[in-house]
């Protein structure tokens, strides 16, 4: 028998030997599991039978409550062990099927023997808890299998960096418990098993890239040090793959102090949510919370307005729906994106800190208790060094006080009288359980009826009162949007500010008054709105999230930004983008989140390979982008992009059939037809219906399936199919700057092949392209 079938048998036994191991622990741990559920159904059933209830005395209250919390945290302490075991054990199946995907041999300088590390997706002890059979891919040992070819090697421990030799460094295929392949590495982890992984078909959720995690990746995934981490990558370059092994890194890295309840992660859309759904609980993590922007913000004005999509306004940019006021709009939104807006808005803060804010008046049935020029007064009578915040806060006790004076008088009134007359039996019964409660009510005393009469009355304002004190608890009474418009009307036109406006000013502010006044925000206004908001009212900063994460950047202006930035003070922050993949309109003109550089401790790592189209493909789309000639491509092959042009639009559909017979053919699973906007998905979903098993995909979806799928640009941005057919890229659809990346994100969504169809003439992206990159043909 020859070495290599040796090391194979080797290998092999070990991994039997691993599963014996792994079987063993999982007995131990049902075992456990089935006590401890035992127990907790016990515990839930008999709950209150080992609880000491005496309510008589006081002490006895306290000593009850006591008892009760007691139990309570004993049951809760058994239902969290029982969880964390029920993971455990799902995660021990899983590495009975895998139970690792690498191994380094590493010897430390100055040890005499050679360490064998294998790596898989969580760690195991053998029986006796000495020695690692299984270092998890997290553990500060397995980072040299990600960072090194064999040789010189080293890696950070909290004692320090330990220096030595990797003598080898080997990599798995394990299925179902079998060895199907193994391979010795040299410099870059298994271009083989990268090959066999991104040649297969696209899945409808992403996969987790632990075993072929590439050096640069993990550079990103480990990063520690930096509040603020931008990742620049082409497409396909795993940015959205990176920033998930790396929420996976930082909840084993910290599992004493952090949960998946501490981070966030931004994502473009409802669909994307679900796509990368899976990627955590597949390395045995829970999944961290997900939001898209738009729906972060939308939360908090939903019911006082009515607000764009982000969605919307790219629709109405790109089906040019500006109503006859584009440049208007265009530099509407550009502005309102910009850090100079920003500042414009904190000096129109400042200004408000010493006038102008506009209040309403406290009402109560239909009479004005506080009047809002009293409060008005009042408000800036108070010390203008505290924030307006601050300020707010106390105007607030202010008006409680007052109004607990118009309680006091409001009780005497007639109208008191009668609505306790009208109350019914289970308000009485409400009535009269606090009053006992107070104790002020005793069967003795010979004027009982005149205190019932008192107590009620009381309690009858105190109730209609309450809705109005919530409220100014909430601050209602300061009116924002009333505040905001002034901005637009008056501060914004004098001379001194008028340095730094738009040239369009004049109508940008007119339409800007307009819809404030309809109650309407349009998507740019949307984040100003809520920073002048917040500045007003007292920012709810979000200090429990500790790491934000968020996909897609370049689609987030200087402003939005900024305002994350604000909202998640202890946070550190991992921003994903890519330049070129920019669709929303204010990128067009201005910087990007990705490009804009920072004052705070920030690293920026570029990754320029792609890894999710072959060959020809990335050859292809590098040149529709600026600096392109730097993508580098993985080598995987495939078939040139093609571009199929027809004579009329009415010609279309039918090609379009012709080609995804073609690529399902091929062994294409998922293919979609993407399309320029919204209004041309519809169109394209109407034709193709007919002939065809399709689905299309709008905002609101939220997951898909493998098929057919018809999509405008945008909503399947960080997302990727076996195949795409462009359902027109000619001339007349894709014409300015921005639609050079909204084309790029879409031919960078194809994994396998790339179809590009064209009524006439194609666009003038696809000239820029070297002839021998694609093939032509006319249908
Ligand atoms: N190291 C890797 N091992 C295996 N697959 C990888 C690796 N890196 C990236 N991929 C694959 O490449 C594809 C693209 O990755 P991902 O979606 O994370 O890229 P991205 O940079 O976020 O792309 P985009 O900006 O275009 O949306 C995915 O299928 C991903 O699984």
């Amino acid at each position: 028998m020859d070495e290599q079938n040796q090391e194979r048998l080797a290998e092999e036994h070990r991994i039997r030997n691993v599963q014996k191991e792994i079987d063993k622990v999982i007995q131990k741990l049902k075992t456990n599991v089935g006590e401890v559920k035992d127990r907790v159904l016990e515990l839930r059933k008999n709950f209150w039978e080992d609880v000491t209830v005496n309510l008589d005395e006081p002490d006895d209250v306290i000593e009850t409550q006591a008892s009760i919390k007691q139990q309570a945290e004993l049951l809760s302490e058994r239902e969290r062990s029982h969880g964390q075991w029920s993971e455990r054990l799902k995660t021990l199946d899983k590495l009975k099927d895998n139970p690792y995907f690498g191994r380094i041999d590493f010897l430390e300088d100055g040890e005499k023997e050679t360490d064998q590390i294998y790596i898989g997706i969580s760690s195991l002890m053998d029986a006796n808890e000495e020695n690692f059979l299984i270092y998890d891919w997290r553990a500060p040992i397995s980072s040299m299998y990600y960072d090194y070819p064999p040789g010189r090697a080293e890696y950070e421990t909290v004692e320090g960096t330990i220096e030595g030799e990797i003598k080898l460094k080997r990599q798995f295929i394990i299925r179902n418990g079998k060895l199907e392949g193994m391979f010795n590495t040299g410099i870059t982890i298994g271009d083989h098993l990268l090959q066999s992984v991104l040649g297969q078909n696209a899945s409808e959720t992403m996969e987790s890239i632990v075993a072929t995690i590439q050096k640069e990746q993990n550079q990103i995934i480990r990063n520690e040090n930096n509040k603020i981490l931008i990742v620049q990558g082409v497409a396909g370059s795993g940015k959205t793959s990176a920033a998930l092994q790396r929420v996976a890194y930082l909840l084993y890295r910290h599992r004493q102090s952090l949960t998946s309840e501490n981070i966030l992660l931004f994502s473009p859309n409802p669909l994307f949510n679900s796509y990368v759904a899976n990627v955590l609980p597949e390395l045995g993590e829970a999944n961290m919370k997900q939001t898209t922007f738009q729906e972060y913000l939308e939360k908090r004005l939903r019911e006082s307005f009515k607000i764009e999509t982000p969605f919307e306004q790219m629709e109405r940019y790109l089906t040019r729906r500006f109503d006859g006021q584009y440049e208007e709009k265009m530099a509407a939104i550009h502005f309102k994106s910009s850090l100079t807006f920003k500042q414009l808005l904190d000096n129109f803060l400042d200004a408000l800190s010493a006038e102008g804010i506009q209040f309403r008046n406290i009402t109560f049935k239909g009479r004005v208790l506080v009047s809002k020029d009293e409060i008005y007064h009042y408000f800036y009578s108070l010390d203008s060094h505290v924030t307006i915040a601050h300020r707010m806060d106390e105007v607030c006790d202010w008006i409680l006080e007052k109004l607990a004076e118009v309680e006091k008088t409001e009780r005497q009134k007639d109208w008191v009288l009668s609505e306790i007359e009208l109350l019914d039996k289970e308000d009485y019964a409400q009535a009269f359980q606090e009053l006992d409660q107070q104790k002020n009510f005793n069967d003795e005393t010979f004027d009982d009826y005149e205190r019932e009469e008192q107590k009620l009355r009381k309690w009858v304002v105190r109730r209609r009162m309450n809705p109005l004190r919530r409220k100014i608890k909430r601050l209602q009474f300061v009116n924002v949007r009333l505040t905001y418009l002034k901005f637009y009307q008056e501060w914004s036109h004098y001379d001194f500010n008028q340095e730094n406006l738009p040239r369009e000013w004049g109508v940008i502010s007119g339409q800007s008054i307009e819809n404030l006044s309809r109650k309407f925000l349009s998507w740019e206004e949307v984040t100003p709105y809520l920073y002048v908001h917040d500045h007003l009212l007292g920012s709810m900063k979000d200090r429990g999230i500790r790491h934000v994460f968020i996909d897609e950047a370049q689609d987030y202006s200087p402003f939005q930004f900024a305002y994350l930035k604000d909202k998640f003070p202890s946070s550190q922050m991992t921003v994903l983008g890519d330049v070129n993949q920019a669709i929303y309109a204010h990128a067009l003109l201005g910087d990007t989140v990705i490009d804009a550089s920072h004052e705070e401790k920030m690293e920026k790592i570029t990754l320029m390979k792609s890894y999710r189209s072959t060959k020809p493909i990335v050859e292809f789309t590098r040149h529709i982008v600026e600096g392109g000639d730097r993508i580098q491509a993985f080598n995987r092959d495939g078939k040139v992009p093609l571009l199929k042009i027809v004579s009329e639009e009415g010609h279309l559909s039918a090609s379009i059939k012709n080609t995804i017979q073609e690529l399902q053919s091929r062994g294409h699973e998922t293919i979609a037809v993407i399309c320029h906007s919204m209004q041309e998905a519809e169109k394209a979903y109407h034709q193709l219906q007919e002939q065809l098993s399709v689905s299309l995909i709008d905002e609101e979806t939220t997951t898909f399936e493998k098929g057919i799928v018809i999509v405008p640009t945008y909503l399947a941005k960080g997302i990727e199919f076996d195949a795409v057919i462009l359902y027109n890229a000619s001339e007349h659809v894709y014409q300015d700057e921005l639609e050079r990346n909204l084309f790029y994100t879409a031919c960078t969504r194809a994994m396998h092949e790339l179809v590009m169809m064209s009524a006439g003439a194609p666009c003038t992206f696809i000239h820029e392209v070297p002839k021998d990159k694609y093939e032509v043909v006319k249908d």
